[in-house]
């Protein structure tokens, strides 16, 4: 299993623990065949150890015969990200803002039936394009400002029926199957509404949205992680709120806003609240502050994943042979499979990344981390997950093998119940991917010879 756990399939515990992973075997299979054709995974990450103890240099990473493949070695060409496989893939997204991704179009509208005058500008090209350079400042407390508008237009019950509906068609369409958005219900009480009256609002959206999917042909299952202000006093109240609508179509609570000065321990006590409860948290932790924010998310407050994380790159030291040495905190993280919620092109924007090339999510992929790609802010970042996938496709040579690696990943982490994860993996993941894996075969013949004969010449 540890091999298994190294190649990235990282499938292990289904496999003995539920007749369903039977039916993954042949695709478990061929996959890690693809894995180690492409250099992608192998025990040589397992080397990386804390600091102190002895170390190895890792080996090229996934990407190395994506390109090979690219240019056309034979067989290989099957498991090519092209952008039109990235987009009918099933793909998985744990950290998205549901006040970050409304429509352009949809804020002028609501604007205008809830007398919002205070739109930048009223256009919905426009709109969009202000979003995105607005929020491209590189600096999180900057980016956070351009929430105000979208807050602002999210008042109503019907306005996040809406709101909501529109994000889990606009997820489906792009080919998502599985999400987890969340949202501050505090930031919707300027017009009266009650907390209550705001998640069985978004509850309600997301329901009519799944079904307005699946009408057009589009299956996609969204849960609700309702997130508390860090700069705000409100977090247990926010995390007993979760409780209470706890399989009611939440699953699960987090802590967001600006992230220097207001640590995560402020909200100790809805964390070990949550803890008592068996419930899930997730905490933006390592964005725009480093180290210190994601030990104490860990050891402090037990989060069960990170948002963002990306700073964790700090306890990794790549020496120029390649050899790689994790800190204490980074072989924990590694060690104990939390969950990255990794986000690179809002990273970017906040200047915790210089480019894609450089993001951490590359190293952190070939060391085997619990990866995990997101789009955080749809409308901000002017993304989705076909983008973000893309971008890695570009930056590192990323595969199919990889997409599903990525995308195994983050339903393994998601917060629904272990059997509902599987199936998600077995019954729709795992399938989609084999069957654009073998497209190959069924291409059309092309009538005549690929190879000239000896005779003809
Ligand atoms: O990337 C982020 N880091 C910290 N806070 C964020 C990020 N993206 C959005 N938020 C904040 C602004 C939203 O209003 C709030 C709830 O979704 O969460
Ligand atoms: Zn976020």
């Amino acid at each position: 299993m540890q091999n298994e756990n190294e190649h990235g399939n990282e499938n292990s515990p289904h496999q003995h623990e539920h007749p369903a992973a039977q039916v993954a075997d042949t695709a478990v299979a061929a996959r890690t065949a693809a894995a180690q054709d492409s250099g992608a995974s192998g025990p040589a990450a397992a080397g990386a150890t804390a600091r102190g103890a002895s170390s190895q240099a890792t080996q090229p990473g996934p990407g190395a015969s994506a390109r090979g493949a690219a240019t056309g070695g034979a067989g290989s060409s099957r498991a090519v990200a092209t952008p039109d496989r990235i987009k009918r893939a099933p793909k998985v997204l744990l950290h998205d803002h549901l006040d970050g991704g409304l429509r352009p179009a949809t804020i002028v509208e609501l604007a205008r039936e809830n007398g919002y005058d205070g739109l930048p500008e009223t256009d919905p090209a426009k709109l969009g394009v202000w979003f995105r350079e607005a929020a491209d400042s590189g600096s999180l407390p900057r980016y956070l400002e351009t929430f105000a508008h979208t807050c602002a237009v999210m008042q109503t019950r019907d306005a996040l029926v809406r709101v909501a509906s529109e994000c889990a068609r606009d997820l489906a369409a792009d080919g998502v199957v599985y999400a987890e958005i969340r949202y501050a219900p505090e930031q919707h009480l300027e017009d009266g509404l009650t907390l209550e009256e705001v998640v069985e609002a978004v509850n309600e959206g997301f329901r009519d949205g799944e079904r307005r999917a699946a009408e057009a042909g589009f299956r996609i299952r969204v849960g609700a992680l309702l997130t508390a202000m860090r700069h705000a006093a409100r977090s247990l109240e926010i995390a007993e709120l979760a409780n209470r609508y706890r399989d009611l179509g939440v699953v699960g609570f987090d802590i967001a806003g600006a992230e220097a000065g207001f640590p995560p321990t402020r909200h100790l006590d809805a964390f070990e609240y949550l803890k008592r409860e068996n419930n899930h948290f997730t905490i933006h932790a390592g964005e725009a502050f480093g180290l210190p924010s994601i030990w104490q998310a860990l050891q402090w407050c037990g989060a069960d994943r990170l948002g963002h994380g990306v700073r964790l790159i700090d306890d990794i030291e790549v020496a120029e042979d390649g050899t790689v040495t994790l800190g204490r905190l980074a072989a924990y993280v590694r060690d104990k499979r939390v969950p990255l919620e990794l986000c690179p092109t809002s990273n970017l924007q906040t200047g915790a990344a210089a480019s894609y090339r450089e993001h951490p999510i590359g190293l952190l992929r070939r060391l085997h981390f619990r990866v995990t790609l997101n789009t955080d802010n749809r409308l901000m970042s002017g993304t989705d997950m076909s983008s973000e996938f893309g971008h890695l496709v570009d930056a590192f040579g990323y595969t199919l093998d990889d997409m599903e690696w990525i995308t195994v990943n983050s339903m393994k982490s998601a917060f629904i119940p272990f059997d509902e994860r599987l199936a998600m993996i077995n019954d729709v993941i795992k399938p989609g991917y084999a069957e654009l894996k073998a497209e190959w075969l069924f291409r059309p013949a092309t009538g005549r010879p690929a190879v000239a004969s000896p005779s003809a010449g």
